[in-house]
């Protein structure tokens, strides 16, 4: 029964083994996701996206079941706080969200957050973007101000697509200039500050919690580090699962998946399915 259940849950060897670990010691596992496109459904306006009420729950069942649950995403961390409800959810009260691609941070058990001051260089890259624009005849570039980065949205652009290809040279240059990076994602090309990634972050939130079994959950190119950081720690004797919240939009992470559902729906229903696996091996024991 655990062996077939097992196996719908993962399409890999890899992932098997790690559930199979779950199930063995689930106080050592971690299990973290992204939040827009993984809990959170794709929506037109930024402001606007609100988690999937069926994916938190999800969560927060194995909140009450594995040793720590986490979000590691690009939004700033009171933003995603607040979008997905995280402190209002049962089962959520010990989770750690990272905002910021790991800079901010959010303890749930004590309800503080860890926002470090943002790079000044952000205001000077704001101060050149209604130029920047200008020069491109650009007109329908929605803007999502985050303190420490800036999302330029083509989503809601005529022409998301061309809008998007029009900004991408342009934008690497100017974030360049002010000694930024570039994060590239599903209708938004981010400047934020560099030399940190989801990678870095859920290293080192693994090694904090001391965890041996790590799922991670996403479906975007900012996600990609923390699927290559996953994978790495397979190679040090730790079991990972990847799960992909697979879209129309991007296709990178399939491949590198241990298992692929459909947007956060399916991240909804594959999380309760675990859920489900992890409350049977409590109850047997
Ligand atoms: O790391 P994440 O939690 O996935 O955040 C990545 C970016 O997600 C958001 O943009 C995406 O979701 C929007 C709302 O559904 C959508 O309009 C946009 O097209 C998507 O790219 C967020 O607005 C960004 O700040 C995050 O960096």
């Amino acid at each position: 029964m655990t062996e077939l259940t097992t196996a719908a849950l993962a399409e890999t060897p890899e992932g098997r083994r790690c559930l199979q670990a779950m199930q063995d010691d689930p106080g050592s596992a971690l299990v973290a996701f992204d939040f827009d496109g993984t809990l959170s459904p794709i929506v037109e306006d930024p402001a606007r996206a609100v988690a999937d009420p069926d994916a938190v729950a999800a969560l927060g069942r194995l909140g009450r079941l594995v040793g720590t649950v986490a979000v590691i995403t690009g939004r700033p961390a009171r933003t995603a706080v607040s979008l997905g409800g995280l402190d209002r959810v049962p089962g959520l009260e010990s989770m750690v969200v990272l905002g910021q691609y790991g800079v901010e941070r959010w303890d749930a058990a004590t309800g503080e957050f860890q926002i470090p001051e943002p790079p000044a260089e952000i205001d000077d890259v704001e101060a050149a973007l209604p130029g920047l624009f200008a020069e491109l005849g650009l007109h329908d570039v929605h803007l999502e101000h985050k303190e420490r980065a800036i999302g330029l949205h083509t989503r809601q652009s005529a022409d998301p697509a061309g809008t998007f290809r029009a900004l991408v040279e342009p934008v690497r240059r100017l974030a360049e200039e002010h000694g930024l990076t570039v994060e590239p994602g599903r209708n938004v090309l981010e400047i934020r500050p560099r030399g940190h990634d989801k990678g870095d972050a859920l290293r080192a939130l693994v090694a904090e919690r001391g965890a041996r079994s790590v799922v991670f959950g996403g479906d975007d190119l900012g996600d990609l580090p923390a699927f290559h950081a996953a994978r790495g720690l397979r190679e040090e004797g730790l079991t990972a699962l990847l799960l992909c919240s697979a879209s129309h939009e991007e296709d990178a992470l399939q491949q590198l998946s241990d298992m692929v559902v459909h947007g956060p729906s399916g991240v909804a229903a594959w999380t309760s399915a675990v859920a489900d696996l992890l409350e049977g091996r409590a109850a047997a024991s």
